[in-house]
């Protein structure tokens, strides 16, 4: 019978199946950070049990990181500090891969385990965090995981789930000048709603997807969770082969054969079932940007704030309330709300291509006076990389923060916040109240719209500046 990439990654995984459908899937990657894992670590160690396979796990901190220069000198926020201390403990006691805020390796969880090779086609991926669908773009089934499914996964390498349904998000065509993959992403969950992928693994794919790097198709797969999937997937290709050779954990010399052999067989055969099918045209794709506090309130820039009568139902009342914590007047344009703050990383968009985009469009511009810009690489390999390109210091010039890999400002658990009633042009990929600091305003975008935000102080069309 016809499979999908999906039906494929997850037989291989199968070690046993109930009557009722519920199975035991392997897990082949395990990653780790600081938020889920505490209490799960504490639960092995008051069972007596150990972590099954170390080597296949690996542990990082980034949500509660500071990001500042000079960090080294430790974590003021106490719940902070112990949550991170307690991360390194744990990976010393049980034996697992850490990489500690003084490792040039250390990131955010999804950027870092691509990096380094973790990440291959064809493999179970788990991280107690809902991003890992992140790493659906190499193929791999990624999914995002509670804390008591964290000891599960440390205790015996497998996970108890039940299959999703299979979604197929075609995009076809190619994309205009200055939309990209993030427009991609926002764009899909403008159409289907944050609940429109609910009990569904979503493949991506057409020309606009193929057309991808492998950072623009992780920033798509990153917000398949948003939109309500339960992961997101790309079928592998020579893209990914390439990406993934030479990493420090991808297999070598007779594996790398015999692995990239399997992974050539990881594509939806054809005529094989999805139980919903959503296509857009790259075409009609435009930079957009959110206008309230669900990732679906997305529009294109050229658009004007929405009222609240024009949605049905029960979406009038949150559209009023997304209105009133936004501060937005309906018809207004979007192109004339003022920002204060431009955050340009997450595990969304804090990688070498989002960083390269950003310092495009800056060239022979500077951030507005009065605007504070930052820039958070996801890594700090990302980091070390954009020095060694010259992009750094070019953006230093144009006025951007320079910091340390962390989660940043993408969630209010560090010290980079907004503060009350600051509105942020973010390239992360949640913008609900409160996210980035208390009362504070999100708009979504691209790393390249942020940019542009970034030189004129409103929200901006990207293409008036291409
Ligand atoms: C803290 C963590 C559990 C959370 C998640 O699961 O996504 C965070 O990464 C986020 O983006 O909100
Ligand atoms: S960067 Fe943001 S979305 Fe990604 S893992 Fe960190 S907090 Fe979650």
């Amino acid at each position: 019978m016809a499979k999908t990439l999906y039906d494929k990654i997850w037989d291989a995984h199968v070690v046993h199946e109930q009557e009722d459908g519920t199975c035991l899937l392997y897990i082949d990657r395990h990653l780790v950070h600081e938020v889920t894992s505490p209490q799960a670590f504490e639960g092995l160690r008051m069972a007596g049990r150990t972590v099954r396979a170390p080597e296949k796990t690996v542990a990082v901190p980034d949500h509660n990181v500071p990001t500042d220069v000079g960090r080294e000198k430790g974590i003021e926020d106490e719940m902070s500090r112990i949550q991170v201390d307690t991360l390194a403990k744990n990976a010393k006691d049980f034996g697992i891969t850490y990489y500690g805020v003084d490792d040039v390796r250390q990131g955010i969880v999804h950027i870092i385990g691509p990096e380094q090779g973790w990440t291959q086609p064809g493999m179970t991926i788990v991280c107690g965090d809902s991003h890992t669908a992140t790493h659906g773009a190499f193929g791999a089934l990624a999914h995002g995981i509670g804390t008591s499914e964290v000891e599960h996964v440390l205790a015996t390498q497998t996970l108890i789930q039940k299959k999703s349904k299979n979604m197929k998000v075609e995009i076809t065509g190619k994309l205009p000048l200055g939309v990209t993959a993030k427009d991609i992403t926002l764009s899909v969950i403008g159409a289907t709603g944050t609940a429109g992928g609910n009990g569904h693994v979503i493949e991506y794919c057409g020309e606009a997807i193929e057309a991808l790097s492998m950072e623009g198709r992780m920033t798509v797969c990153n917000m398949a969770i948003e939109g309500g999937a339960r992961a997101g997937l790309i079928a592998p290709d020579e893209k990914t082969f390439q990406y993934v050779m030479g990493r420090p954990h991808a297999p070598k010399g007779a594996a790398w054969e015999a692995a990239l052999a399997y992974w050539k067989t990881l594509y939806t055969d054809e005529g094989a079932h999805f139980d919903k099918v959503i296509t857009l045209r790259a075409e009609d794709i435009a930079p957009v940007v959110t206008w309230g506090t669900s990732p679906e309130d997305v529009l294109p820039i050229t658009a004007e704030v929405p009222s609240a009568d024009s949605f049905e139902g029960g979406k009038v009342g949150a559209a009023q309330r997304s209105l009133d914590y936004m501060g937005l007047k309906p018809g207004m344009k979007l192109s004339d709300v003022e920002i204060d703050t431009v955050f340009i990383g997450s595990c969304t968009n804090g990688r070498i291509e989002d960083l390269r985009e950003v310092a495009k469009v800056m060239e022979g511009r500077h951030v507005k006076d009065g605007i504070r810009a930052m820039i958070v690489p996801g890594s700090g390999l990302v980091r070390a990389q954009a020095e060694e390109e010259g992009i750094a210091q070019k953006l230093i010039e144009a006025g951007f923060e320079w910091r340390m890999a962390g989660c940043s400002m993408c969630l209010g658990m560090n010290p980079d916040q907004l503060a009350e009633g600051e509105r942020c042009a973010s390239t992360s990929n949640r913008n609900f109240e409160g996210r980035q600091g208390y009362k504070g305003r999100t708009h979504l975008m691209s790393p390249a719209m942020a940019a542009a935000a970034a030189i004129t102080g409103r929200l901006t069309d990207v293409r008036e500046l291409i």
